[in-house]
């Protein structure tokens, strides 16, 4: 499982608005390791909403506890989404990436309780097929909420453990989780170990920035890391890299 966070893909600062070159890098960096035949047990990516999903879900009030039963929010949210998907898509392709899209709000939905939904016999086809999945955080149908906002980083969670991923990767624009010196932290074991190091995202941000990514990466049975776009060639390559959250 790769996560290609929002901050990477899109210029969190500026709406609607990618980070060419890093998306670029990171098509590449997919491509070379498919070619290296690094990637042969399959590839899924989910890719943040960055200035796309989070602009929209902010004007629009909308979190992932916070609903809306307004179509004007959903189209809002989830257009942009669909947009970044297929902007992400068709620079997979120009690399030669078989990438094919899974839209989260018309496959995934909440229960009352708040427990994502998500049927993955598709995406395990989709693998079987030789394809690379691309799923992203969207807005879902929300039982007695109207919608809610599902992150990137759920979604991973929750397919790393459906489809018994290897391996999981988040890449973000921080070379891992930092200390108070600025220093890579190497390894997580509980969220006490770095709780009062976590921050808020730069930019704006409705589902939790790095405090939420590494609580949800600590619920994983894969191991997993979180690191930055420099190393995301290692990352594919199957080596250590950044933060390792376990
Ligand atoms: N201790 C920390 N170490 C590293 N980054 C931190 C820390 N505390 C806060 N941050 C912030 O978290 C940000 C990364 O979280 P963010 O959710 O923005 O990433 P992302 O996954 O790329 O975005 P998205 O949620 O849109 O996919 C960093 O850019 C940094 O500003
Ligand atoms: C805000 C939206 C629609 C997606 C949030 O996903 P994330 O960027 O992975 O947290």
């Amino acid at each position: 499982m790769l996560k290609l966070g929002g901050s990477v893909v899109t210029d969190k600062e500026r709406p609607e608005t990618l980070d060419g070159p890093a998306l670029e890098r990171s098509a590449a960096a997919v491509a070379s390791a498919l070619a290296e035949g690094a990637l042969e047990d399959g590839l899924v990516i989910v890719h943040g909403g960055g200035s796309f999903g989070h602009h929209h879900a902010s004007e629009h009030g909308v979190t992932t506890t916070e609903g809306t039963d307004e179509i004007g929010a959903v189209t809002d949210i989830h257009g942009a989404m669909e947009t970044l998907n297929r902007f992400v898509l068709s620079r997979l392709h120009e690399q030669d990436v078989p990438a094919v899209p899974v839209h989260p709000f018309s496959t995934a939905y909440r229960d009352e309780a708040g427990t994502l939904h998500l049927p993955t016999g598709q995406i395990d086809a989709m693998l079987e097929a030789g394809f690379v999945p691309v799923l992203y955080g969207d807005i879902v149908a929300t039982a007695e909420s109207g919608a809610t906002i599902i992150s990137g980083d759920e979604l991973v969670t929750h397919l790393a453990r459906a489809l018994g991923a290897d391996r999981v990767g988040l890449c973000s624009t921080v070379p891992g989780v930092l200390d108070e010196d600025g220093a890579v932290v190497d390894r997580i074991t509980s969220f006490e170990d770095v709780d009062a190091i976590l921050g808020e995202s730069e930019a704006t941000d409705v589902t939790g920035g790095m405090a939420g990514k590494v609580r949800t990466l600590l619920e994983l049975e894969a191991p997993a890391s979180i690191f930055g776009l420099e190393s995301i060639d290692s990352f594919l390559a199957g080596d250590a890299v950044g933060t390792s959250i376990e």
